[in-house]
């Protein structure tokens, strides 16, 4: 048996590999003891999938192994974005939820999410229990700490939950706990008219396309925006657990329908979500991708000067600086997290933030769950282009000027064998220089993997990924000429060269 571990973002596997259903019905009970030992079993657990290959089997795996624990599950009638899933777990003040995805990662995968009661990503001592659990499941005996015996017998009522709550089902025998189908799509549509401006959106009759790369954001962001405006156009909103051969990971790369469409039909706006919608990709009218590190600070600038909402930001090391200028010219702080959109959930929560942000196509803000949300996030990008009437990377120009000028950023992701990547953490640790590229450095922060900011007010940032075996090189700087010298000379001191 494989060690089962919780990444950045959840337990990931290969379906069949090691996401099996076996493997499955010990990581919910996991979970069920968890809540349970937390005296919380009596809320019940929201139990959500996406649009993947058995995802919906999965679900209701993990809906049998609950109900068998007396825990009672409010399972979803169909697919649900993430933060839809998390959001259901307000609306029925339920003790937390599973949400079956493997988010953005090729077809072949599968995976889980725990949403504690608070309805954003598991924090790491959540997930670190849970993972204690899973490891007394799958290998008490052979630490020494369970005999043979004791072992099977707490497998087998692992694996015979399905047969036990069958039968119960089948026979119409109440069982103890109720199994309730939901649908939280009326209360979550009612709750985004809250915090967006529909009416705007409705007055500018923004031709926009939608594109849900196949994802379980059908049927949310492009049903939202049909209800305001008459002109939206669909491009992959219909269920393909093959993705289209592809990656369900909005970039620039991955949304050249959409760029072509605005290119030829002049359309005024591309929105794009991830296999689970909670990351969001954004075109504008010219056709060209806007960045996450260049919509944050658009969107913070906006919700500050035109919604009224002021207060602090929260970023991973790895989002741009822009934020840190406009946050300090509304005299507001900055909250720098460790990347993993849990930390920025968990500054949303304690420490006020107004918007929460992060590189890799996250965000939420104030007065919305502490999840990350691409269908809040297209929707506040149509607020913004119908607010402003301009194109997006105009405000940008815009913003940047206000707040002392144009700020470039990359990221680029180096592949690794497992043998290198030992060396290079290694070298990482000791990686300390005292200039890069002859201009001092004034600050290293090491809150996941090394970043080095300069008395010029460039950053990079190495560090090893939580999701995919890749190191990642990430830099700022306010000449994009800056951006590969910078990397390059990160690359070669780190040994990520080759
Ligand atoms: O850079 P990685 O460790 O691969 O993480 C990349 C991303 O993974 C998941 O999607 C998390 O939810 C994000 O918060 C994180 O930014």
């Amino acid at each position: 048996m494989r060690k089962i571990k919780f990444g950045t973002d959840g337990w990931r596997g290969i379906i069949a590999d090691d996401f099996t259903f076996d493997n499955l019905r010990i990581v919910s009970q996991a979970v069920a003891d968890y809540v349970n030992g937390q005296g919380a079993g009596h809320k019940g657990i929201v139990v959500g999938y996406d649009n993947r290959f058995l995802s919906d089997r999965f679900a209701d795996t993990v809906a049998d192994v609950m109900i068998q624990n007396g825990i009672k599950v409010y399972l979803a009638g169909s697919p649900l974005p993430t933060p839809v899933t998390a959001f259901a777990v307000k609306v029925h003040e339920a003790a937390g939820a599973v949400m079956l995805t493997a988010s953005h990662n090729p077809p072949e995968y599968n995976g889980f999410k725990f949403i504690p009661d608070y309805a954003g990503p598991a924090l790491p001592h959540i997930t670190g229990a849970i993972e204690e659990n899973i490891a007394r499941l799958q290998g008490g005996a052979m630490q020494g700490r369970w005999t043979d015996q004791e072992q099977a017998v707490e497998l087998a009522d692992v694996f015979n939950t399905r047969d036990a709550v069958g039968k119960a089902t089948r026979q119409g025998e109440p069982s103890v706990a109720e199994r309730i189908i939901i649908d939280p799509r009326p209360e979550y549509f009612e709750h985004l008219e809250q915090l967006v401006d529909m009416e705007a959106i409705r007055r500018a009759n923004l031709e926009v396309m939608v594109d849900a790369m196949h994802g379980s954001g059908v049927g949310y962001l492009d049903v939202m925006l049909k209800k305001v405006t008459s002109a939206v156009k669909q491009c992959r909103c219909y269920r393909d657990p093959l993705f289209g051969g592809g990656m369900p990971e909005p970039t620039g790369k991955t949304l050249q329908d959409v760029c072509k469409w605005i290119q030829e039909d002049e359309g005024r706006l591309g929105l794009a979500l991830d296999g689970d919608a909670d990351r969001f990709g954004i075109i504008d009218s010219s056709g060209v991708y806007v960045t996450p590190n260049q919509f944050l600070p658009l969107l913070y600038h906006h919700l500050i000067t035109v919604k009224g909402i002021v207060g602090p930001v929260t970023r991973t090391v790895a989002t741009t600086h822009m934020l840190d200028r406009i946050a300090q010219q509304h005299g507001q702080q900055v909250y720098e997290t460790a990347v993993g959109f849990k930390y920025i959930g968990q500054n949303l929560l304690e420490k006020g933030c107004v918007l929460g942000g992060e590189e890799s196509g996250g965000l939420s803000i104030k007065g919305h769950i502490p999840e990350k949300d691409g269908i809040l996030a297209g929707l506040l990008a149509a607020e913004l282009v119908a607010v402003h009437g301009k194109r997006l990377l105009a405000i940008a120009e815009d913003v940047a000027k206000e707040y002392g000028g144009q700020l470039y950023s990359e990221r680029l992701d180096v592949h690794t064998t497992s043998g290198r990547k030992q060396m290079v953490l290694e070298k990482l640790q000791q990686f300390n220089p005292a200039e890069l590229t002859g201009i001092p450095v004034t600050q290293r922060i090491t809150l996941d993997g090394v970043k080095l900011v300069l008395d010029s007010g460039e950053w990079v940032l190495v560090r090893p990924s939580g999701t995919e075996p890749l190191f990642r090189i990430y830099v700022e700087s306010h000449r994009p000429e800056r951006i590969k010298e910078l990397s390059r000379e990160v690359a070669v001191q780190i040994g990520l060269d080759e």
